[in-house]
Order: structure tokens, then sequence, then C-alpha cells
């Protein structure tokens, strides 16, 4: 997993590690390997020969850096002649895209910094120079020649350094567009990004919005197609329109840069595809139909027939060993016509018909409907104390607990339920319980922290990126879905999937702590996001998706 913290933490930590390269009289030394960090993604983009990445294509985060061997082999192609240019901050974001510009120079390219202040790291600036590359004043015509001309543009204006107008000490820089042809890439994050992505009113930051420079325009920060991180990531990356801008996200791993003391614990942790990949149990030789676990489904209504469909296939091809159906109405036949696979019986029979005995786990939710009727089978459910992910409709039968908030050293939940909220239905959910929780789509870590504590069971936040987070304070993310899963019918889907994960999982295992439930409804969704990349389209093809993302395991 790969730790993310809020971007001050990150500040803090490096600030002790600079100040001893300081002293051992090397203070550029932290600076050099993000340089060489960002130099070998950009060689590798021209030794792919310089291909437009496609901007609906899956961003991922926390991808690993490419093997320096890797990029050796490339480094011959696509290089000479390349022009580089780099947009060029007064900090030490500013220092990154000098050093990375030398390094490129000295492979051939040709690189030009632009200098958006008066104010640069000189140091850079002249190894940049003595690589035979150029430094230009922003609004110059050399500059302009230059930007119009780049095929590749490096964004290094500002970093974590970035300020808001209330604090900045009042230095206006030149903000030129970043020209769309290039391919764009920006050290550590898009200009303008708040780094921060953090609580509520803290320092004014807020999670990915924008900084105003100082008596100028204000900033909108570009979009990139890649982003280079040093030594970890900043919320600011993941949550809000950190999603949107970043592109692709990679980590320079930089020993000694961010002491564990001073980072402490992160505040998400982030699952990569192959973690995920790794929570997906697969069937044993000596296994059978109970063996590998029976899925409930409390869903679909005759309003709502395709929710149930769509989250039970999902459920079937990520793997269960039995999938028992329990709807109603005209819901029934189309879902037995739909799912010949499931068990299908009337609602009344859950959770305590001879049908639900074998029950393991439930999905509730999914198509159900708003009559009491519906909402009562869930209740019912959720009373039985038997695993479930609650979605949809079903949330509304969600109550707050009896006792006040649980102590953090908890044991197994009383509660063993997985929420599935989108930021509305959170939201909703906060309003009826009065749960007073900072506005979701704004502050969805605060939230769905909070949201977990208060109600003690694990909650998944849907969205760009995924949060999942259990009473006890500790969140994980999935973020690498694309756009595409902004589609009806996806979140059945994730359903369906985290409730295979969960009826797996418990029947292996039995009692879940409140910490597995969260890392396999992260898994969940990572898997959903890597089958909305194999199988873009309507909500129906995303079984596809899940069967050919498996089958790579
Ligand atoms: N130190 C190191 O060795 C290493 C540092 N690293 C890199 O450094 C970055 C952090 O460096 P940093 O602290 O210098 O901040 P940075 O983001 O360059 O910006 C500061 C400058 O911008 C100015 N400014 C701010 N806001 C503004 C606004 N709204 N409008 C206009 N101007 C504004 C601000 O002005 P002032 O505060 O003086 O008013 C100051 O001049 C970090 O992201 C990482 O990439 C890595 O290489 C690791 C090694
Ligand atoms: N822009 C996006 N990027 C990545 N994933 C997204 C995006 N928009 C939506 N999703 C995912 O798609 C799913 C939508 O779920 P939901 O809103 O419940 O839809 P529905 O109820 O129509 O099925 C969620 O898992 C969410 O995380």
């Amino acid at each position: 997993m790969t730790g993310v913290w809020p971007g001050s933490r990150l500040r803090a930590a490096e600030a002790a590690a600079i100040d001893a390269a300081c002293a051992a009289g090397d203070p550029d030394r932290y600076m050099r390997v993000a340089a060489q960090g960002i130099a070998t993604l950009v060689l590798r983009h021209l030794g792919r020969g310089g291909a437009q990445v496609r901007r609906s294509a899956v961003p991922v985060i926390a991808a690993p850096l490419p093997q320096r061997s890797q990029v050796t082999a490339l480094a011959g192609s696509g290089v000479a002649g390349a022009r580089i240019v780099a947009l060029v901050g007064p900090g030490n974001n500013g220092g990154d895209g000098l050093y990375a510009l030398a390094a490129l120079a000295r492979r051939g390219a040709a690189c030009t910094a632009i200098l958006l202040a008066e104010r640069h790291h000189g140091r850079g600036a002249q190894a940049l120079r003595l690589a035979g590359g150029r430094v230009r004043m922003a609004g110059t015509a050399g500059a302009e020649r230059a930007l119009a001309a780049a095929s590749v543009v490096l964004d290094a204006a500002l970093g974590t350094g970035a300020r808001t107008a209330g604090s900045a000490r009042g230095r206006v820089m030149a903000w030129p567009q970043l020209p769309d042809a290039a391919w764009r890439i920006a050290c550590d994050l898009p200009s303008g990004l708040d780094a921060e992505g953090e609580e509520p009113g803290a320092g004014g930051a807020c999670a990915g919005t924008e900084v105003q420079p100082v008596e100028s325009q204000p900033v909108e920060p570009p979009w990139v197609d890649t982003t280079v991180a040093l030594g970890a990531p900043s919320l600011g990356l993941v949550l809000g329109r950190g999603r949107e801008l970043c592109g692709e996200v990679h980590v320079v791993p930089v020993p000694g840069l961010l002491d564990p003391t001073l980072l402490g614990e992160p505040a998400v942790q982030l699952l990569s595809p192959n973690e995920a990949l790794d929570s997906m149990l697969s069937p044993r030789a000596g296994d059978h139909k109970y063996s590998r676990g029976v899925l409930g489904l409390v869903a679909g209504s005759p309003a709502y027939p395709g929710a149930a469909i769509l989250c039970a296939k999902a459920a079937l091809e990520t793997g269960v060993g039995m999938l028992s159906a329990f709807t109603r109405g005209t819901a029934r036949l189309q879902f037995g016509a739909a799912v010949p696979e499931a068990v299908v019986s009337s609602r009344d029979q859950a959770p305590d018909g001879p049908a639900a005995s074998r029950v393991n786990a439930w999905v509730l939710g999914p198509g159900l409907g708003e009559s009491e009727q519906d909402l009562d089978a869930a209740r019912r459910v959720l009373a039985s104390g038997t695993p479930a992910v609650v979605d949809a409709s079903a949330l509304a039968v969600v109550q707050l607990p009896a006792l006040a908030p649980v102590p953090v050293e908890s044991p197994a939940p009383s509660r063993p339920w997985i929420l599935t909220p989108h930021a509305g239905e959170l939201r909703a959910l906060s309003e009826r319980l009065g749960l007073d929780l900072p506005d979701p789509a704004r502050w969805p870590l605060a939230s769905v922290k909070q949201a977990a504590r208060a109600l003690r069971c694990v909650v998944l936040l849907k969205g760009s990126c995924t949060l999942v987070a259990t009473p006890q304070g500790q969140v994980f993310a999935a973020a690498s879905a694309g756009p595409g899963l902004a589609v009806a019918g996806s979140g059945d889907t994730l359903a369906g999937i985290l409730g295979a994960v969960l009826t797996t999982h418990v029947t292996r295992s039995g009692a879940a702590t409140p910490q597995e439930l969260a890392r396999w409804a992260a898994a969940a969704a990572v898997v959903h996001g890597l089958a909305g990349a194999a199988a873009p389209g309507p909500a129906e093809g995303l079984s596809a998706g899940i069967r050919s993302v498996l089958q790579t395991r």
C-alpha cells in the first residue's frame, strides 16, 4: 500500500532532511533525486515515440517509477533534438525543474527554462546552462517561441510551497498557458493545486482547491499527463480536483527524505491493483459451493429490476459458491430469467426462511425500492448480525448505535457492515441521523471518517477516489478508476463485487475486524475500477470486465 499524507505533514518531515543535507554541504541532494525521477519519465515518454497519452485513459495513482535499466535502454531513442520546456517558479519546485532540464540536456534534448519570476534557483540554472540548455524570462520572444515549439512541457512553477493569497508574501509571477499539444509533466503537483487536501478550516486550505497568486489573475491549475511526487504522494493529488488534473502519479522513492517518526501515520492508504487482486479468493481444490460462500441478495423491485441483476452478475463473476436472491413481484421472474444460477425466493424469506439459512453475507439495497415491505427485509437482515454490504435505499434503515463512539482498540465490530453511499447518500444519511458531517462532496475524507466513527461500522464513500474508513479512523483508498465508471448501474456492480469478496472471506476466515472489512472493500473498489477500464461502456459490460481482470491473476 502507498501512504498518502497532507502536504503540510510531508513538508514538515522533508524540512528536517533538507536541513541535514544543507549542514552536510550538499543542499541540493534531494532536488537532484527529484530531477532524476522527472527526467526518467520524460525519457520513457520520448522513448515510446512521444505518443500522446489520451486524457480519457485511466489515471493510475502511485504507479511505480520505471526501472532505470528500462529507461537506459530507451534513452537513445527520441531524446536528441526533442524540444523540452520547463516553467520555472521562484522556489525549490523551480529548482527541481532546472535540474531535470539539465539532466535531459545532457542526453541531447533542446531544453529551455522559462523563469516566471526574477528570483530562481541559481545553482539549478547554472547546471542547465553548463549542460547546454537556455534560460529565458517569461514574456520574452525567446520564451514564447520555445513554448510554442515544445513537445514536452514541465510544470515546475509551484509545488507544496504554493500559498493562498492571504499568506503569500506578495510575489507576482507570470502564468503562461501550457500548450495543449505538448505532453505535460508536473513536479510534485500541478502548479496552484493545494497539496493539503485535509480537514475543513485547516489554514484555509481545502481538498484540491487552487491558490490565488497575489496581485495577479487567479491560477487555474493545469491538467497534466503525469505528476512526479517526491517521497510520497500528498492528499491533494488524490482528493478533489487532484484526480482530474494530475494524470498518472509516480512516486520517486527518496530514502532518508521522509523520517517516519516525523511523518506519522498516513491519512490514507492506497491499494495497488496487485494488492487488490491478491484479496480476491480463488476456489481451493477441495471446495464445494457452500465452503466457497453463499451470498444473500436483498435487492430488486418491480420499479428497479435491473440493479439486482447487475449486482448479481458482478458477484457471480467475482466468484461466490452460490447466490440466493430475495426479491419480489415481477422482479422475481425477471431476475430468475436473467440470472439462472441464482436461487430466487420471496423477500419475506430474508433472513429467517429456509432459503436464507446458509447465507454467509448479504448485499442489501440495489434496486430495493422504498416501500416499508422492502425496507423491513433490510432491517431484519441488519438485526441478524450477519456481515452485510448496505447500499442504495437500504441505507435508509441504518440507525445510530446505542452506545457511545467505539474505543480505538475495539475488537471485531458488533455491526459487521460496509455502508456504500455516494456523496449525496452520505449527506442524506447525515441529515436523517443528525450526524452534522462536513459536506461529503467537498470534504470526502473528513466526512467518511466521521461517519464511520459515529455509525461504528465501515463506510465506503464512492467517488472518483473511493475512500473506505473504519470506526477507528483508518482509511483505505481506491484511486485507479476512470470516469467511465460514472454511469448508472456502476454502483450496483460495485456492491456485487464487494458482496462476493465479503462472502468468500468471512466463509473462509470467520469474523472479520473492521480493518479487514475496510481493506476488502477498498480491494473491491480497485477491481471495479480495473473492470471499468477493461470494459468501457454501459454498466452491463462491467461483468465481462471483471472476468477479464480476474483472469490476469
Ligand atoms: N528544498 C528542497 O531541497 C527540496 C524541495 N523539493 C521541491 O520543492 C517544492 C517546495 O519548495 P518551496 O518550499 O520552495 O516551494 P515552491 O512550491 O517552489 O514555491 C515557493 C515559491 O513560490 C512563491 N509562491 C507561493 N505561492 C505563490 C502564489 N500564490 N503566487 C505567486 N508566488 C507564490 C513563494 O513566494 P513567497 O512565499 O516568497 O511569497 C516562493 O517563492 C516541493 O514541491 C518539491 O517539488 C524537492 O525537490 C525536494 C528537495
Ligand atoms: N469520475 C469517476 N471516476 C472514477 N469512478 C467513478 C467516477 N464517477 C463515478 N465513479 C464510480 O462509479 C460508481 C457509481 O456508483 P453510484 O453513484 O452508486 O451509481 P449507480 O447507483 O447508478 O449504480 C461508484 O463506484 C463510483 O466510485
